[in-house]
C-alpha cells in the first residue's frame, strides 16, 4: 500500500483516487497555490498516475458509489443535468491516522463537494450540531458539503467537522460527491422564499463552478498552511 501526503496538520496521510484513475493530490507542491481562475489543465498537472487500485478498495469504491447515486437520486430531481457520468470527478481519498504525531487529526472544516460519504474503522469523526461537538459511533457517516449548501441557497448547511488527536490506530476513507466540473453551484429551485430570501441566497452563494469552488478552496487552505510557516 502507497500513502502519500502529509496534510495541513501533519497528524495523517493520505492516498487520493480521482475517479477511476489512481492518482494523488500533492497539495504542499507549489504549482498547487492556484487561485480560482486556475485551469483543468493545470489541475491535471499535479494528478499523477500510481498503482492500480486494490480489489479490496475497486470493491469498496463500487459500492460506495450506489450508495452516492441513491443520495443524489433522493436530493435533486434533475440529476442528468448536473451529473452527466455517475463516475465524474468524485474523489476517493484513504486516511491513515497517525498517533505518533503530535496535533490534530484533522481540523475543523466543511467538504467541498456535495455530500461525502466517510467510512470510519472506529469513532473519531465529531460533528458540529448547533452548539456543540458530537461524535456518531456508526461506522458510514454522510456529510453534506458546501456545494449542497450553496446549491440550495443555505437551506440544507455543510456539515462543519474534525477529527481531534487520535490515540490509536484509525483509518478512514472518504468518498467526495461533487457535481459536473462545470455545473454551476449557485443556488437554485428558490420558489417558497421571500425575495429578501432569495437576495441574501443569491448574495450569499455566488455563481461559480464545482471546478473553480473547489480550486478556490484548495488555494484558500493551501495560503493557511504557507502561513503557518509548514
Ligand atoms: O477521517 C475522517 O473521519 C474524516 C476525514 C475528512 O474529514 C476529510 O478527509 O475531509
Ligand atoms: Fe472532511
Amino acid at each position: 500500500m502507497y500513502w502519500e501526503y502529509d496534510d495541513l496538520d501533519g497528524g495523517r496521510e493520505a492516498c487520493d483516487y480521482v475517479g477511476d484513475t489512481t492518482t494523488t493530490l500533492r497539495s504542499d507542491e507549489p504549482q498547487y497555490a492556484g487561485t480560482a481562475t486556475q485551469s483543468v489543465e493545470s489541475m491535471d498537472f499535479v494528478l499523477r498516475k500510481k498503482p492500480d487500485m486494490p480489489p479490496v478498495i475497486a470493491r469498496y469504491l463500487k459500492s460506495v458509489r450506489k450508495l452516492a447515486k441513491s443520495i443524489l437520486l433522493l436530493l435533486l430531481l434533475d440529476t442528468e443535468l448536473l451529473l452527466k457520468d455517475e463516475n465524474n470527478n468524485a474523489v476517493l481519498r484513504l486516511l491513515r491516522y497517525l498517533p505518533t504525531r503530535s496535533g490534530v487529526g484533522i481540523s475543523e472544516h466543511t467538504d467541498y463537494e456535495l455530500f461525502s460519504i466517510v467510512y470510519q474503522s472506529r469513532p473519531g469523526l465529531e460533528i458540529w450540531d448547533r452548539d456543540k461537538w458530537v461524535v456518531p459511533t456508526s461506522r458510514v457517516v454522510v456529510l453534506a458539503g458546501d456545494t449542497l449548501e450553496s446549491i440550495t441557497g443555505g437551506r440544507v448547511r455543510a456539515a462543519l467537522h474534525r477529527v481531534p488527536r487520535v490515540e490509536g490506530k484509525r483509518v478512514s476513507i472518504a468518498y467526495f460527491q461533487p457535481l459536473n466540473d462545470d455545473a454551476d453551484i449557485g443556488p437554485r429551485n428558490l420558489e417558497g422564499l421571500t425575495s429578501a430570501q432569495k437576495r441574501k441566497a443569491n448574495r450569499t452563494y455566488p455563481r461559480v463552478t464545482q471546478l473553480e469552488h473547489i480550486l478556490d478552496r484548495d488555494a484558500a487552505a493551501y495560503r493557511r498552511k504557507k502561513d503557518l510557516g509548514k
